[in-house]
């Protein structure tokens, strides 16, 4: 296949380099003179373990070229992969103006006689909603109706720098954002070889991954560093403790605790996490994203509740299923739900709950206590399955997911378990 890159950096360099060892001819393109020249002179213009052979030999091959310019290098490729910079701009958002450039560059190059597709792979990182509403119009304008000689693409890149060429030819995974998640012919021809779970989906749901992938790597970055530092000043190894956290492959390395949802509750995270921060501060270690987390959790109890508000018409009677802080138990310490039910009513909106585990002459201990201390007219807002199930309410707020397995009168549920 025939195939033109666009930034010829870290992301560039390599995805040309490793094309070009696949058997492809490929036109590397960047603006900068030196990079091409450096590339046509059969070196690599970054420094990558392993890249430099690679480009010595694709050049010398005749499977690896640059130019400043690519006109007339289009017309026969199948495929233009973009990797130009994303930069961080001075206000902390990405500095989009090399995507825009590049955009009206490879527009403008596409021949409206061609006799194939050119494919428009972008790879750089940029926030969702880049290619529907930046680049798009940009094809739109340039082509003027022949937006049937181009299919554009969303592919972002997860390899990281230092072990690069490893990471292009053993991706964790290949995302593939297209108009409405439709499969593109050519990608499935380039990754033939490639050995990883891929994922077809929307332009923004391909570019919002990248982001959830590398704040994800923050924070466990963020988060194994204050365990690091909590471990130095109270004098344990922090190598030892990491060995036997990431040992835990059922609970601590693993998608639990990663679903979108409820926030979490209970007698033990807020505790835990709250006595961390104690010790940390008591200690003289400073840890902020551990210090965040509450914080951040009510943040998602606020936006929990102000999705119901939404969902709810005016003067609405709220159903609640689930009170306590997870199915199959009584615990009210800490739930989530409990708060969700105060915020009801402290807004004056008519409450009923219903939890068959909760009742209320057998809570005992600290439960019994947190139980009325928060909701004190529990008793009165709790109600039998037949009431949920007969009553006509105006909102169901499922905390569960058992609304599709009972049978309500009321058709409005907004269920606060699972973020979809
Ligand atoms: N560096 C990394 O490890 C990874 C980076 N990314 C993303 O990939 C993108 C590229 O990153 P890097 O390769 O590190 O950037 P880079 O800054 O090393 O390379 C970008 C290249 O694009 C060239 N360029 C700018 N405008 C151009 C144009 N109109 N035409 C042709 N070339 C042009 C620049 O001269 C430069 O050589 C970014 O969005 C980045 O966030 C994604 C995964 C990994
Ligand atoms: N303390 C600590 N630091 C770590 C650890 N692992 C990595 N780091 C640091 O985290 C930073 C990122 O490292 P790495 O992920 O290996 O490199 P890179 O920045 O190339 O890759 C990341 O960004 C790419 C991107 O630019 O988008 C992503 O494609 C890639 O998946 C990574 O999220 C560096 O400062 C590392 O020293 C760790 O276990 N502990």
């Amino acid at each position: 296949m025939k195939i033109a890159v666009f930034g010829l950096g870290y992301v560039g360099m390599t995805t040309a380099a490793c094309l070009a060892r696949s058997g492809h001819e490929v036109i590397g393109v960047d603006v900068s003179d030196e990079k091409v020249a450096i590339v046509n002179a059969g070196n690599s213009p970054i420094t990558e373990p392993g890249l430099d052979e690679l480009v010595a030999r694709a050049v010398r091959k005749g499977l690896l070229s640059a130019t400043q310019n690519a006109r007339g290098h289009l017309d026969n490729c199948a495929l233009a992969i973009v990797c130009v910079g994303t930069p961080s701009a001075p206000d902390g958002s990405h500095n989009m103006s090399f995507i825009v450039e590049v955009s009206h560059q490879i527009a403008e190059l596409v021949r409206p006689a061609r006799s194939t597709k050119l494919t428009v792979v972008f790879r750089s990182t940029v926030r969702p909603g880049t290619i529907e509403e930046l680049v798009l119009p940009i094809f739109e304008n340039a082509l003027k109706g022949r937006m049937d000689r181009v299919e554009l693409v969303y592919n972002p890149e997860f390899l990281r720098e230092s072990v690069a060429i490893e990471d292009f030819f053993n991706p964790p995974k290949i995302v593939i954002g297209t108009k409405d998640g439709e499969r593109c012919a050519v990608l499935d021809e380039l990754n033939a070889t490639i050995n990883a779970p891929t994922f077809y989906t929307t332009y923004r749901a391909a570019e919002i991954t990248k982001f959830v992938d590398n704040t994800f790597h923050a924070v466990k970055v963020a988060f194994a560093n204050e365990v690091g530092r909590v471990c130095e000043k109270l004098g344990i190894s922090a190598t030892t403790v990491h060995q036997i956290f990431v040992s835990d492959t059922k609970l601590n390395i693993s998608p639990y605790y990663l679903r979108p949802g409820g926030a979490f509750g209970g007698s033990c995270l807020p505790k835990d996490v709250r006595a961390l921060q104690y010790i940390a501060s008591d200690v003289g270690a400073h840890t902020y994203l551990v210090d965040s987390l509450l914080r951040s959790n009510d943040a998602h109890k606020n936006f929990l509740f102000e999705s119901c508000l939404k969902a709810l018409p005016t003067g609405g009677h709220v159903l609640m299923l689930g009170l306590s802080f997870k199915e199959d138990s009584d615990d009210l310490r800490e739930s989530p739900n409990i708060d969700l039910a105060r915020k009801f009513l402290q807004s004056h909106i008519d409450l009923s709950i219903y939890d068959p585990q909760v009742e209320p002459s057998k809570l005992l201990g600290q439960n019994l206590g947190y139980a009325f201390s928060s909701l004190p007219a529990l008793r009165k807002l709790l109600v039998s399955r037949s009431i949920a199930e007969s009553g006509s309410f105006d909102l169901v707020v499922d905390t569960r997911g058992w609304a599709k397995t009972m049978a309500l009168r009321t058709r409005r549920v907004i269920n606060v378990n699972t973020l979809s």
